[in-house]
């Protein structure tokens, strides 16, 4: 008799709260851990002025940290309001997609990285599983990034590994795909065909330039690149960011919010500002490519970054004739493709298939992660 080997697939909700701190990305998704059946609806639960600024000081609380469960002053009460805030995006969500809880197998849960120093093997998030999963009432799978870091990873990006699953969806084949997402920080996965996924950070993101346009004109971020494409590029400061030995060093490789400060730009004025941060931004996006040695097909940007005309009009100058598409040009979610990741991971945790490897996070060999926590009174 032949054995059939059967593979079940799981609903599964992923929750984002990314290094831009702008709100909880939720997003939907059907996968037998291999393959993206369905990708559901999606909603951003944007956080108010308050609360951010509640995360910020968070983050500055969190330098002190020397362990990953460490919660000391405000941590521990923030932790719980912020996984309160996941309970609440969930129900919600749930109401306005008309889905029952009952029909969600799993949460993949990120929460909210505080500190991220890969070099101490220590990268900390704060959201509480097992209170998400009492106050859902969904298994929930948090900590996907700790296991990668106790065998020698990085910790990040761990978005990869989804990357390599949409290259299969919108049927890339032989074609290597590079995968951007610009967020709070920038990440490069390149998926070539029969290969484990190559990714690696490789620069800032928005956050340096949310950060500027808040310091420069009191608001916070630079809606479509407008601010970018009225200025010039300062090249002194340009190639000050870019003097920095991180762009430099071969993958894999992750960065910390605060990795890349507004030191350098002293005496800028605010458009020409925005405008060095946008070629910085797309400079260390396509100098990945020189690093890993790879040279993709097509580029497909992701994350809020995609948003930014500025940004996209330096890749496209400067991408040497290869094509650079939007995630949406491809029928992609660009906003919501790391929510829809943390959804995808949790199938893959729960299977306990890889979630990283050597070549995404310099992880001794491919593993899975995350913790699973089960609603209290299952
Ligand atoms: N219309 C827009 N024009 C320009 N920039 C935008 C626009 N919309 C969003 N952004 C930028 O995108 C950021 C949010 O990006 P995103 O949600 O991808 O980040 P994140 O997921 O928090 O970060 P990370 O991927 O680093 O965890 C905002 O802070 C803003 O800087
Ligand atoms: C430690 C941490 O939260 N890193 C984030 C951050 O934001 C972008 C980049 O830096 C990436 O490495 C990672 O997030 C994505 C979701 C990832 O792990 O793939």
């Amino acid at each position: 008799m032949s054995e059939t080997r059967i593979v079940s697939v799981r609903t599964a909700l992923g929750l984002m709260s990314g290094t831009s701190m702008d709100g909880i990305d939720v997003a939907l998704v059907r996968s037998d851990g291999r393959v993206i059946v369905e990708r559901g609806p999606s909603h951003l639960f944007p956080y108010e002025a308050a609360f951010r600024r509640r995360l910020e000081s968070g983050l500055s609380m969190a330098q002190a940290l020397t362990g990953r469960d460490e919660r000391p002053g405000g941590l521990a009460e923030l932790e719980v309001e912020l996984t309160d805030r996941h309970a609440a995006a969930v129900d919600s969500f749930c109401r306005q997609f008309a889905i029952s809880a009952s029909e969600i197998d799993v949460i993949g849960f990120h929460g909210q990285t505080v500190l991220h120093r890969p070099k101490n093997a220590l990268t900390v998030q704060l959201g509480d599983g097992a209170r998400l999963s009492t106050a859902t009432g969904i298994a929930t799978i948090a900590d996907m990034r700790a296991n990668d870091m106790i065998h020698g990873g990085q910790g990040a990006p761990l978005v990869p590994a989804y990357h390599a699953a949409l290259a299969g969806l919108i049927g890339a084949g032989d074609e290597t795909v590079a995968f951007v997402n610009i967020g709070g920080i920038a990440n490069v996965t390149f998926v070539q065909p029969g290969e484990p996924p190559v990714a690696f950070d490789c620069g800032p993101g928005n956050a340096l330039i949310d950060q500027w346009m808040q310091e420069q004109a009191g608001i916070a971020f630079d809606q479509n690149g407008t601010i970018a494409s009225e200025g010039r590029v300062v090249e002194r400061v340009l190639n000050a960011y870019l003097d920095d030995p991180f762009f430099r060093k071969d993958g894999p490789k992750s960065l910390d919010r605060n990795d890349f400060s507004l030191a350098l730009m002293d005496g800028v004025e605010l458009h020409d500002g925005a405008a060095t941060l946008a070629r910085l931004t797309a400079t260390g996006i396509l100098e990945a490519a020189k690093l890993a040695d790879i040279l993709p097909a097509r580029w497909i940007v992701a994350g809020g970054g995609a948003r930014n005309a500025a940004i996209m009009h330096e890749l496209r100058q400067a991408s040497g004739g290869v094509q650079v598409e939007s995630a949406e040009q491809c029928g992609l979610s660009g906003d919501m493709m790391e929510a829809e990741a943390w959804a995808f991971l949790a199938v893959r945790s729960l299977q306990s298939l890889p979630l990283t490897w050597p070549t995404t996070t310099g992880v001794s060999r491919p593993v899975t992660g995350g913790v699973l926590h089960r609603p209290k009174g299952d």
